[in-house]
């Protein structure tokens, strides 16, 4: 039967150059339209770690040097991260739905999101962004900056920055006419631009909003039948990256919160993936499901094949 599903695209699964992601994009659209040919309505959300990362540290470069480039804020690098993937991903996928004659299109819709000033995500930073470094380089470059860096799940030092929770979806009901009318959308491209209200209107802030908790908001403001995390890895592990890791095919919400507490889940990573299925899992109104996969994976896992299942 035809669902209506948000797809959550990991930031890293796009790769770390825009060759590369124009390449990754190619294999992400063929699985997408598979999905659409088989009559599913598909929300496209993604991550932008990297490319956030990557460009901001280029705009500030260029911006203390000689040439004449004027300083970038963050929310204006998280919306230029938005249009560039969302360009590849919207090329790829309407490139293949040409292929495959199917008379639908798809488009971007610069997102932003509204945050709350006082989320406590502003003074303790927790979202990867950029480059992985080894120890010693993120400490050089945490002297000379002042960034903050993290060890992220054993591949290296990332800096971290804020990351508020997203409260409202400014742009929702564009997207629900794209959907509405039977098209495809890309949406809350890295977590969505952050916006505060202000007496003078939404007012972007620097802060990079976890992609799958927007998500989940959006699954359930535009009540999805299923939300789909594609990242990395093929399941949820407890014990990950440990001799006695052990992946888990289903993961109800009481297990989730018991693993949780023990500290299965690392914070910026596994755990907002967790989090966000949980939390459209518990308020969705509809009997929904949520799957975390790696994108090779993803229509073995809408089969029930693989990946793990996060039920109540
Ligand atoms: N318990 C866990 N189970 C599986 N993967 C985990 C776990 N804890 C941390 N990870 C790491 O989290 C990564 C996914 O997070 P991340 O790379 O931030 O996602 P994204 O694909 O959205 O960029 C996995 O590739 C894995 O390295
Ligand atoms: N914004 C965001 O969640 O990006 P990643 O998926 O790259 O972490």
């Amino acid at each position: 039967m035809a669902k209506r599903i948000v797809i959550a695209l990991g930031g890293n699964a796009l790769g770390d150059s825009p060759e590369k992601q124009l390449q990754l994009v190619k294999n992400t659209a063929k699985s997408i339209v598979d999905l659409i040919k088989e009559g599913h309505e598909i929300m496209i959300g993604h991550g932008n770690g990297p490319q956030v990362g990557m460009i901001n540290l280029a705009m500030e470069y260029a911006s203390q040097g000689n040439v004449n480039t004027p300083y970038m804020p963050f929310p204006e690098c998280g919306a230029m991260s938005q249009g560039y993937i969302g360009y590849h991903l919207q090329q790829a996928i309407n490139n293949e739905l040409k292929m495959q004659n199917i008379d639908k299109i798809c488009s971007t819709v610069i997102t932003e999101v509204v945050v709350n000033k006082d989320d406590e995500g502003f003074s303790n930073p927790t979202k990867p962004i950029g480059a992985f470094y080894s120890k010693e380089e993120s400490e050089k470059i945490s002297k000379e900056k002042g960034y903050t860096f993290i060890e992220d799940s054993g591949r290296g030092y990332r800096r971290v920055v804020a990351s508020p929770k997203p409260v409202e979806i400014v742009e929702s009901k564009i997207i629900k006419n794209i959907i509405d009318g039977g098209n495809i959308v890309i949406t809350v491209g890295g977590g969505g631009v952050p916006v505060i209200k202000t007496d003078l209107g939404l007012k972007g802030v620097p802060a990079v909003i976890d992609k799958d908790l927007s998500s989940a908001k959006l699954a359930l403001e535009l009540e999805a039948d299923m939300l789909i995390i594609l990242t990395a890895v093929e399941k949820v592990s407890i014990n990950y990256n440990k001799p006695n890791q052990i992946d888990l095919s289903i993961l109800t919400v009481e297990d989730a919160d018991k693993y949780i507490k023990e500290g299965h889940f690392a914070k910026g990573s596994m755990l907002p993936k967790v989090e966000a299925c949980k939390n459209f899992i518990v308020n969705s109104k509809k009997d929904s499901i949520a799957i975390i996969t790696s994108l090779e994976k993803a229509a073995e896992a809408i089969e029930g094949k693989t990946g793990t299942i996060i039920k109540k």
